[in-house]
């Protein structure tokens, strides 16, 4: 059997153009243009190719695109002014800084300076508590595209077996509640996990979130499982350009799940279409209109 591919790139066009609809509707009825700023300190070629990426389908979906880039040698006291400036600009109703950065930098006092309101990353404490407490909130966009990708396959998740490897605030933890907001019964592994490939083979969902290339192997999963393949590795090719690949061994995946996502073309798509609809929820959330159905 050959597992169904989820496409990431069919996924994506459609939630983008829901977002680009309901951007010219509050453009019109409310004269409400979204604004997404992004911040990239350093000059990581790969974190550039992102913010380039996000600030080109920002645009085509109708809203504004910021950029602030500074030298990698920001001190942490720069990069918190240009978030309190971005917190303070009306025309600004998302923001992301890109991560990670550099070692002078703390992560989290910069995370907790942006304004809860404008976390479009869902990274803030305040957004992370208030998805724990299964209350409305900003929801980071790599689990929401996981979850959508699932649901592509199952109209319910409820009583099912889910597994969700790596613990990282950005997509482990926040996946994980998803899930569990979801019915589905959740499982978190991570490095210290025993016998992880036993526990990955209990998964009907299988999400890997780890980092390593093709780190879960075809005999972890369970015959017909669906695999969200969370990875974004550069791995090096004889011409010298790299290549991406998952955390999964795609080849031996394919073998034996229901249905898989490919990278490239799979979750890193839909991370970015989701950080446009996180925009517009916030730019709604901010003017005071109601959640927009998207
Ligand atoms: N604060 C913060 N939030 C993030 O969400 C965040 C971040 N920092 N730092 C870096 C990672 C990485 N990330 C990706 C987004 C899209 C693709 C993506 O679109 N990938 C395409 C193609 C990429 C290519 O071909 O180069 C694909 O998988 O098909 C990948 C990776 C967001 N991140």
């Amino acid at each position: 059997m050959t597992a169904r591919l989820i496409d990431g790139k069919t996924a994506a066009e459609a939630v983008r153009a829901g977002v680009a609809a309901e951007v010219a509707r509050l453009s019109a009825a409310h004269g409400l243009v979204p604004g997404l700023a992004v911040v990239l300190v350093g000059d990581d070629p790969a974190s550039a190719a992102y913010v380039r990426s996000k600030g080109k389908q920002t645009v085509a979906a109708g809203m504004r695109s910021f950029e602030h880039r500074l030298p990698a040698t920001a001190t942490q006291d720069e990069v918190l002014s240009v978030v309190a400036q971005l917190n303070a600009d009306p025309s600004v109703h998302g923001i992301l800084v890109q991560l990670p950065v550099p070692k002078q930098i703390d992560p989290h006092a910069v995370i907790l300076a942006i304004d809860p309101m404008k976390d479009v990353d869902g990274l803030h404490p305040l957004s992370a508590g208030l998805l724990a407490s299964g209350l409305p909130g900003l929801v980071p966009c790599t689990p929401l595209g996981c979850l959508y990708m699932a649901k592509t396959v199952h109209a319910s998740l409820a009583g099912m077996e889910a597994v969700v490897v790596g613990r990282s605030n950005l997509v482990g933890k926040p996946v994980a509640q998803l899930l569990l907001r979801e019915n589905a019964t959740v499982t978190i592994a991570h490095s210290q996990t025993r016998d992880l490939p036993a526990v990955c083979r209990r998964a009907d969902l299988l999400v890997a979130a780890v980092g390593k290339p093709g780190f879960i192997r075809g005999d972890w999963i369970k015959p017909g499982a669906t695999v969200i393949d969370v990875g974004i590795n550069r791995v090096p090719t004889a011409d010298g350009k790299g290549r991406l690949t998952g955390d999964v061994a795609f080849e031996e995946a394919v073998q034996v799940a229901g249905a898989v996502t490919p990278v490239p073309g799979g979750v890193g798509l839909m991370t970015v279409a989701f950080l446009l609809v996180n925009t517009v929820r916030a730019a709604c959330a901010a003017a005071g209109l109601p959640a927009p159905k998207i």
